[in-house]
């Protein structure tokens, strides 16, 4: 038997027995060994430039890259803290590119932590070395732009309002520094306005039920209950999903929502509770709704209506599928959840070869309650298209999957 790693406390995988063969870094070429053999390396050199780190955390950068680039995968020193969690991983001592890609990925920002002392006792301790930039991406022109667009909400029926704020959640995601890092110059293409998946109804749907009184419940209103928001990215993009997040409070469609966010940066620029509460501050010093949108939320920060939750599971290496107990309960006591991002869509339904045209629902059937993911395409895994939006796809622009120019809203009910 496989022991349980990421304290999952759980068997290795709930995937479906059929599952497809994990994506692993290493095809030469792909998408996958592109991150690794790209994207790593420059996000080490950005980090080293972004802040004045001593002698001893350069070493360990200097060390780190030429583990990725040249080495095999080494374990964490003992004294690292939470160095535990990761002992029974099955992948040391093999090549970073022939280990399956989130595990890859996700243990590599782990050892760039390690290496800049985040979770050593001293004067690094916490230091996000990822938030130079997410501090200058929240600081821009580009978000008062969108804050101030705000204003013009009410203007709009109130479906069109929905639709808006559904949207701009949706798009916010890509807003992240890691893909942009990637996109370099060329920056990133227009979007496609058209989603290639697009189950929003049923997301209102679900939403409606606890109000209007839903199946289970008939004849008249009902609690419409927590919904579990799993953010992805800090600033551009969490802004916007804050702002989801209070209108589902305000219409009723939620009387609360579990905002999950990472326990530690991650990813680039994964949203902690740190940049949360930037957010927070960005709205309220804000003009107009965004700041009356600022002021509810702190209010319902206050009053347990929001609530901030930093679960490790939110870091593991994994699929949704081997979540713990505690994580799953929370999901299975929502209304809905709503996945948001790329990464949390991997997770998802899995990191793997999927056929395009997979139901959504087969990939997901494992997950304990209703789910939504909200992502624009920034990797090759993708499931729920038809076979006509899949072959116009793949008529089109070679890189439809990884560019970010596309997006979908999947629900399962
Ligand atoms: O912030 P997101 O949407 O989760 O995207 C994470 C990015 O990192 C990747 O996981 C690859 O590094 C891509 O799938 C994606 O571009």
């Amino acid at each position: 038997m496989t022991r349980p790693s990421q304290d999952t406390g759980r068997a290795p995988t709930d995937a479906a027995p059929s599952a497809p063969a994990p994506v692993v870094t290493g095809t030469p070429g792909s998408f996958a060994r592109g991150v690794l053999d790209k994207r790593h390396p420059a996000l080490i050199e950005r980090v080293r430039r972004a802040t004045p780190y001593p002698p001893e955390q350069r070493r360990a950068l200097d060390a780190l890259l030429d583990e990725i680039t040249k080495g095999s995968i080494e374990r964490l020193a003992d004294d690292e803290p939470g160095a535990d969690l990761w002992r029974d991983e099955p992948y040391y001592g093999q090549r970073w590119a022939d280990v399956p890609f989130l595990w890859a990925e996700s243990f590599f920002y782990r050892k760039l932590l390690a290496a800049l002392g985040h979770f050593a006792p001293g004067p690094w301790l916490g230091i996000d070395p990822f938030a130079p930039f997410k501090n200058a991406e929240l600081a821009g022109s580009k978000v008062d732009d969108e804050l101030s667009a705000l204003d013009r909400l009410p203007d709009l029926p109130p479906d069109e309002q929905d639709r808006t704020l559904l949207l701009s959640s949706l798009w916010g995601n890509r807003a992240d520094l890691g893909f942009q890092l990637s996109a370099g110059e060329a920056g990133l293409g227009d979007r496609v306005q058209g989603l290639v998946a697009d189950d929003s109804a049923a997301l209102w749907d679900i939403l409606a039920a606890g109000v209007t009184g839903g199946p289970g419940e008939p004849g008249g209103p009902s609690s419409p209950g927590k919904v579990c928001l799993v953010a992805d990215n800090a600033g551009p993009e969490l802004l916007p999903d804050l702002v989801l997040a209070d209108h589902l409070l305000a219409t009723g469609r939620a009387d609360s929502v579990v905002l999950h966010l990472k326990p530690y940066p991650y990813y680039v620029s994964d949203a902690t509770t740190t940049d949360t509460l930037a957010c927070l501050d960005r709205l309220t010093a804000a003009s107009g709704r965004a700041a009356a949108v600022g002021a509810r939320l702190r209010d319902a920060l206050g009053a347990g209506r929001l609530v901030l939750r930093s679960h490790p599971f939110s870091c593991a290496p994994h699929g949704y599928d081997r979540m713990p107990a505690d994580l799953r309960e929370d999901f299975a006591s929502a209304a809905l959840t709503v996945m948001k991002g790329d990464l949390n869509y991997r997770r998802l339904v899995g990191d793997r070869h999927w056929p395009a045209t997979t139901p959504f629902a087969e990939a997901t059937a494992y997950f304990p309650g209703p789910v939504a993911a909200l992502r624009t395409l920034k990797c090759d895994v993708v499931t729920g298209l038809t076979p006509g939006t899949l072959a116009e796809l793949d008529a089109g622009t070679e890189s439809w999957r990884t560019s970010g120019t596309h997006a979908l809203i999947q629900v399962r009910p």
